[in-house]
């Protein structure tokens, strides 16, 4: 159909068609139309017009449409007597059953002629005046003598009006939902009133009060929506079944924060980091891996971010950081905890960091459920549209095309969504110049204003008006000749402009940036820590129970042996060529020569593995005395030493990477041919090192062995850092070692196991013989 929920029109379909026209408190206008013809199609931008205009007026005239081409609808529109579309039907309050309407013969085409019309037709109501509606009869002084004996009102706004004029029963329907409050027209040819109140000007509205006082209502023009505005915002006036707004001391009480004192009509930065932190650590977290859809949205959110977000440096170099990962990366998707990493700066750059947490300012709502994350929303896009205004040569679609992807991928309110997506699809293709763009969203954020007014979202304290008032912006607003209201456009965009500008940000309430750095340091270190100190307890458990596996007694096997040795081998060239590259490429050498002996199956190659098994033992022995003679404090978990220890790897490793340089064959065989672990020793000094003496002696190893060896190494370089990553986790576990208590208990469990499995053994060897005895006795 041409009407989405979105559009405030009822559609009728044959489940809900006699509910809602016969017998209803209110009137109903209903367009009968098909969807594939040109004239309804043209009309339906008015009847969406027409919808929002009469917002207010709902529960006296709702409108309704109904989509003759749609198979289902077909009865229903025969049933009715539809031979034409569009065709306007009006259905009184109360129609009965049988009532096929009063059509729209010729209907005027634009809002204002078919407001016009529908009050007409309200006024022909034959039957008892539906309650639901006002009275929308001129009202006498006789009347108003009495007015505030019969009505429990504060205020009584008197539209003073020429007969013709129908400013006062469009403003008695405007004020329909709001309470305190009730309008009547009197006429020009009313002169006891007039004369009474010295009025001059038709039309002028009049505050009556009781007891005969009265006062001119102040406006900027004498128009409706002048009117409109000017009542709703009267002392004590509040819509129908909304709690009166409270002070700023109920406000204190209501709210977990404390409540910021704030300017109305003023951005706050505050809101925008906000923002910021609650799309991009609570919204977009929902989405464990991000692909498709969704990472295009992430990237475009990131990129107009990066762009034009008006941040402080701090917030910006995060943004850039964020928006270089994601264009640089590579492939159809992303896991949230990688996007994490680098939103929270990981990597530590100094000056880098989005502030954690919320502090809502400007956003803040009377009740913890109002406002904040959505006012967020729509006031960081503003922003970001009236930021791209600067950009001349930027794509004026840009900004929106970002946050429709946005809002369609990851806002949590999916009907939301729904609607924006409806309001993007009908016209955000046809924005072309980035003023365009900046009107767009004004404009689709008023129509949101216009469904969402008195709607239970809405806060009290913050009514949703069409954005600006003639308040904050009196040189926005102007009236037709016809006093129909209009929107200055010029007007109205040089206030967006200013009003959004990074210029009129306010930074009250924001973080001091020292302690956001701090902040993100403390966690990044406990989290490390915590990282840490899980992998210590996992990397002793195992060790533990290898130990309880492979008892101290069980020799190794020769291929265990051998892949030990590699490791031990390789530990040594980890440290040393992190710190200077020469040396650490004699230690891996050295180590695979010695790999490269013990893996050759040749018949004279035992007493060699014999030999070597003899010495390897010789070097396992002191790696466990070596735990043993390790400090008392070792009991103690010494977290800041892994830390230490993860970061010098780190940096070892990114120093290595991209260090590596191709190394001259002469210098390699100069360097392998010297002892080749000292350095590792040096560097570590620790259990990872014990097993990795020199061995000159073992090392005689003829030129040409060693160049081929050296040519395969010149060919792995390139990964050394992935092999360094490999080896430093090596390095840290082999470095940490056992503490007391931990060979305490490991030769406890061992002993105890002993002890169990001997025990097993004589009880079945015991019940194996009384068996014996049993089957031998007669
Ligand atoms: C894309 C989107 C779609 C939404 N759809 C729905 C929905 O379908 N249903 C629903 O219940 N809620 C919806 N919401 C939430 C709703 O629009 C409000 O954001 C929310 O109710 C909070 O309202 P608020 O009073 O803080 O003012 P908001 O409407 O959030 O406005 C925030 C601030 O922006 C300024 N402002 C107001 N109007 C304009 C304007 N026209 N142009 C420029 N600035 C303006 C004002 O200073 C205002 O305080 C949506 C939010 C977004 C971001």
């Amino acid at each position: 159909g041409l009407y989405t929920a979105s559009d405030q029109i009822v559609q009728l379909t044959p489940g809900n068609v006699e509910s809602v026209l016969l017998n209803s408190t209110a009137a109903t206008v209903v367009e009968f139309y098909a969807s594939w013809c040109g004239h309804c199609i043209a009309f339906s931008p008015v009847y969406k017009s027409l919808a929002r205009d009469l917002k207010e007026w709902k529960p006296a005239v709702d409108l309704a449409a109904v989509d003759c081409a749609a198979e289902e609808n077909r009865k229903v529109c025969i049933s009715y007597s539809i031979r034409g579309y569009p065709t306007l039907k009006f259905f009184h309050a109360y129609s009965k059953a049988g009532s096929t309407g009063k059509p729209f013969r010729d209907f005027p085409r634009d809002v204002r002629g078919l407001r016009h019309k529908i009050i007409d037709q309200l006024e022909t109501h034959s039957e008892t005046w539906p309650p639901a509606c006002p009275p929308l009869e001129p009202t006498s002084e006789a009347e108003l003598d009495s007015f505030f004996e019969t009505n429990n009102v504060q205020h009584l706004a008197l539209i003073f009006e020429e007969a013709k004029s129908y400013v006062g029963r469009e403003l008695t329907l405007d004020l329909l939902q709001f309470e305190n409050i009730a309008v009547r027209r009197v006429l020009k040819t009313e002169e006891g009133l007039v004369t009474k109140l010295g009025v001059t000007e038709f039309p002028s509205c009049y505050l009556y009060y009781p007891g005969g006082n009265f006062t001119r209502l102040k406006v900027k023009v004498e128009a409706r929506m002048f009117y409109s505005y000017a009542l709703q915002r009267l002392q004590g006036v509040v819509r129908s079944g909304k709690p009166p707004p409270v002070t700023t001391d109920g406000l204190t009480n209501s709210t977990e924060d404390p409540w910021r004192p704030f300017n109305r009509s003023r951005v706050y930065m505050a809101d925008l980091e906000s923002t910021l932190h609650y799309s991009l650590r609570m919204e977009v977290a929902a989405h464990t891996i991000i692909k498709g859809e969704a990472l295009i949205a992430l990237t475009k959110y990131i990129a107009v971010l990066a762009e034009y977000f008006p941040g402080r440096p701090v917030v910006m170099n995060l943004l850039k950081s964020v928006n270089s990962w994601l264009q640089n990366h590579i492939g159809g998707e992303i896991s949230y905890d990688a996007f994490k990493e680098i939103l929270d700066n990981s990597a530590q750059s100094p000056d880098t960091a989005l502030p954690e947490g919320v502090r809502w300012v400007g956003c803040q709502g009377s009740q913890p459920h109002f406002r904040r994350y959505p006012c967020g929303v729509w006031t960081l896009f503003h922003v970001l549209t009236v930021q791209a205004t600067n950009a001349e040569d930027s794509d004026p679609q840009e900004v929106l095309y970002a946050m429709r992807k946005y809002v369609q991928s990851f806002f949590g309110c999916r009907l939301c969504a729904e609607h924006f997506e409806n309001m993007a699809r009908e016209s955000m293709t046809d924005v072309d110049t980035l003023s365009a763009a900046v009107f767009w969203l004004w404009s689709s954020h008023n129509r949101v204003n216009n469904r969402l007014a008195g709607a239970l979202s809405e806060d009290p304290n913050f009514p949703k008006i069409q954005w600006p008032s003639p308040e904050m912006c009196p040189a926005c607003h102007m009236v037709k000749d016809n006093g129909d209201h209009q929107w200055n456009k010029d007007q109205a965009l040089s206030f967006l402009l200013s009003y959004f500008s990074s210029s009129s940000i306010l930074k009250d309430y924001l973080e001091d940036e020292v302690q956001i750095l701090a902040k993100q340091r403390e966690k990044h270190t406990s989290q490390q820590l915590a990282l840490e100190a899980q992998k210590h307890i996992e990397r002793k458990a195992r060790e533990a129970l290898d130990l309880m596996t492979h008892p101290l007694t069980s020799q190794p096997t020769v291929e265990e042996e051998e892949e030990e040795e590699e490791e031990e081998g390789e530990e040594p060239q980890d440290e040393a060529m992190a710190d200077e590259e020469e040396e650490g490429g004699e230690g891996a050498a050295a180590a695979d020569e010695i790999g490269g002996k013990t893996s050759e199956p040749s018949p004279w190659a035992k007493p060699e593995m014999e030999v070597g098994r003899s010495r390897r033992q010789a070097h396992r022995k002191p790696s466990i005395v070596g735990m043993r003679m390790r400090d008392v404090q070792e009991d103690i978990v010494d977290l800041d030493s892994f830390v230490n220890q993860h970061y010098k790897a780190k940096a070892l490793q990114v120093a290595a990477s991209s260090r590596v340089r191709p190394r001259t064959l002469q210098r390699k065989v100069e360097q392998e041919s010297g002892p080749v672990f000292g350095l590792g020793m040096e560097l570590d000094g620790g259990l990872g090192m014990v097993g990795l003496q020199p061995m000159e002696a073992d090392l005689e190893l003829d030129v040409a062995q060693q160049t081929k060896r050296l040519q395969k190494r010149e060919l792995t370089s390139q990964n050394f850092g992935e092999e360094l990553s490999r080896r430093g986790r090596w390095m840290s576990m082999l470095n940490i070692g056992f503490s007391k208590v931990d060979i305490s208990l490991c030769v406890i469990l061992y002993f105890m196991s002993t002890m169990c499995l001997l025990a097993m053994y004589v009880f079945f060897k015991n019940r194996l013989k009384l068996r014996r005895v049993k089957i031998s006795l007669p």
